[in-house]
């Protein structure tokens, strides 16, 4: 998808939502127990009752790995299903990826094309090499880890290196990489100040946010300090919208927390 048809979803939908489908099987309705995949059940019907109040759906490729052939198997279903379905939705596969240049491109085809998701996550440790096969596929986003909103992001994210922060340094340094407009960035909404600095180095390039609802991130202070004209922020909530309840009626409940962020979403549109 080009952004620009992702910018036209936003302002139609007045929403920058993104859903987490974080399935874990222990916390899904027992009813969908009884059904040939209840992983793809729960998603379908997530999906079938929010897609109207979100632009972007992100499975976290660890909730299906976890139930290896059979797990990879629901997320085939469910990304097949959001594309024939629901093709103006935004996808992002949030594996967090990324190796030597030959396996990085193994990744990208996976997710890109085998898959056909329109994003994937991806680790910028590694470097230059690791970054730019992602962003040789056309009309596909790399999102790259920037500034997570995890605690753990102090170790190394925000140290020093050359009198800027590492967050900075990936930041200023991706920018240089071949196809680098085809780059998004993760920063957590735990991080909301930090998006005033992190503005002046990517002024329009998209965010993907997580950390709102479980984490405890305010979608206020993100929007304050992280919007765009275009707005450029698509801000994830997973457990916080997908087990609103346990009951028969999991969907509705879940579209109700949806709306509740896509409400506070609107003002900003
Ligand atoms: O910095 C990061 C990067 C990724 N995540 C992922 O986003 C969701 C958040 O789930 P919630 O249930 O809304 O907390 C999850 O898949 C994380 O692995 C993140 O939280 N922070």
């Amino acid at each position: 998808m080009e952004t620009k048809q992702l910018i036209e979803q936003i302002k139609l939908k007045k929403s920058f939502l993104c859903i987490g489908l974080d399935v874990d099987i222990d916390k899904i309705p027992s009813h969908l127990l009884e059904e040939t995949d209840p992983v793809f059940a729960f998603n379908k019907a997530i999906i079938d009752a929010t897609h109207h109040l979100a632009v972007a759906y992100k499975p976290n490729i660890a909730f299906y790995e976890a139930y290896g052939i059979k797990g990879w198997q629901s997320l085939k279903k469910t990304i097949d299903y959001i594309n024939e379905k629901y093709p103006e939705l935004f996808t992002i596969a949030d594996a967090k990826r990324g190796d030597i240049g030959n396996t990085s491109t193994m990744y990208a085809k996976a997710f890109f094309e085998d898959l056909n998701f329109d994003s994937v996550t991806i680790a910028p440790y590694m470097g230059k090499d690791s970054v730019e096969p992602f962003l040789a596929f056309k009309n596909k986003h790399t999102i790259l880890l920037a500034l997570t909103s995890n605690e753990g992001a102090f170790d190394f994210q925000t140290k020093d290196v050359e009198g800027v922060p590492l967050y900075q340094k990936v930041l200023q340094t991706s920018k240089s990489y071949k196809n680098s407009e085809n780059l998004m960035y993760v920063v957590g909404a735990t991080k909301a100040t930090y998006l005033k600095e992190i503005r002046n180095i990517i002024p329009e390039s998209f965010l993907l946010v997580p950390g709102v609802g479980a984490q405890g991130g305010s979608l206020d202070e993100v929007c304050k300090y992280g919007k765009t004209q275009n707005i450029g922020l698509l801000i994830n909530s997973s457990r916080g919208i997908i087990y609103a309840s346990k009951d028969e009626n999991f969907a509705q409940k879940a579209a109700g927390k949806a709306k509740e962020l896509q409400q506070q979403m609107a003002a900003y549109l």
